[in-house]
């Protein structure tokens, strides 16, 4: 599969721009994995979503994030990231999380006022 990347040429100096391609195609491997992991991810949340729904149970969670925050900068550190920017991207993710969360909820209680009168 031909990639943009593959078209946009860096420069005209042969050895500078044959690492760098190797470079983007090694890029691209993991921008890949990430989309793949995030999937996975979501996936996972989602059926967390509908199981605090059923429970009742709010949709974010303040102290498993303070977990979450706390591990992270651990690995991030010893991965050699900013683990400010490792919160950035964690917050970021899970906002989104907590965004499904709650249209979850939402049609929930939306079947339940339906269960009720039907
Ligand atoms: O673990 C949970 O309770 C979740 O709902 C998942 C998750 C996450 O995406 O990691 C999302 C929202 C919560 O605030 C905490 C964590």
């Amino acid at each position: 599969m031909t990639s943009p990347d593959d078209r946009s040429d860096p420069t005209q100096e042969p050895a500078i721009r044959d690492e760098i391609l190797r470079l983007r195609s090694s890029i691209d491997n993991v921008d890949g994995a990430l989309v793949y992991l995030l999937a996975e991810r979501f996936k996972f949340t989602q059926r967390v979503g509908e199981l605090k729904a059923q429970g009742g149970v709010v949709p974010a969670d303040p102290l498993r994030e303070r977990l979450q925050i706390e591990r992270l900068t651990t690995i991030a550190l010893e991965a050699g990231l900013d683990p400010a920017f490792a919160e950035k991207f964690r917050e970021f993710i899970v906002s989104e999380v907590i965004r499904h969360h709650e249209r979850i909820a939402a049609e929930h209680g939306r079947a339940g006022v339906l269960d009720t009168y039907s």
